[in-house]
């Protein structure tokens, strides 16, 4: 297999899969400092209860970064070579950049750059969005287009990639 640029980990995965949970195990298993950036915004109180319950059953021992836009820039501050770096989740953030109308092809070599500079452990998850049918709305069209493109991005660089569902990880590369 071709060497891969990064050391990263690519964790894909629909709703519900368990692709959050396995992704903490990763970091957990690194013996490394553990940081997680979560990319997801409060916007409602189900959010905000949400959030909530991911950070308790994180439990202590994790420094929690709250970096909606950010992101490339929050990798290269927070990484290190004796710390693992989750982000949760990359479709999230592609979200926050679509609704700021940034320049998503610019962000994404920014990221990518960024992953490939990061030093230590680092585990990205995101959404599979890309399995139902085509979407009436445009939005939803562009956003499934951009998080398909940005999956093979990363996974081209990425060490090691898996695909979880119902609860199963699935390795896809390395
Ligand atoms: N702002 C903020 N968001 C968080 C925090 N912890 C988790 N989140 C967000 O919560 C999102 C995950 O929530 P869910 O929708 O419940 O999980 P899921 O990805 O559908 O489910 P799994 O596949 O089982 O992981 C992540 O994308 C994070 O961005 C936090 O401490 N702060």
């Amino acid at each position: 297999m071709a060497h891969s640029p990064s050391s990263a980990v690519l964790v894909l995965g629909g709703a519900r899969s368990g692709k959050s949970s396995f992704s903490e195990r990763l970091v957990g298993e690194s013996g490394l400092e553990r940081h997680y950036i979560a990319t997801g915004r409060a916007w409602d109180e189900e959010m905000r209860e949400r959030i909530a319950r991911h950070r308790e059953d994180r439990g202590l021992g994790w420094v929690t970064h709250e970096e909606p836009v950010a992101l490339a820039d929050r990798i290269a501050a927070v990484a290190r070579a004796d710390r693992a770096v989750l982000v949760d989740c990359l479709t999230l953030w592609l979200t926050n950049l679509m609704l700021e109308e940034r320049d998503i092809a610019a962000e994404f070599a920014g990221l990518l750059a960024a992953v490939k500079a990061a030093p230590g452990r680092l585990v990205l998850v995101s959404n599979e969005v890309g399995l139902g049918i085509v979407p009436e709305n445009r939005m939803a069209r562009e956003f499934r287009d951009h998080a398909g493109r940005l999956h093979q991005q990363v996974a081209a660089i990425a060490s090691e990639v898996y695909l979880v569902a119902a609860g199963l990880p699935l390795k896809m590369k390395g």
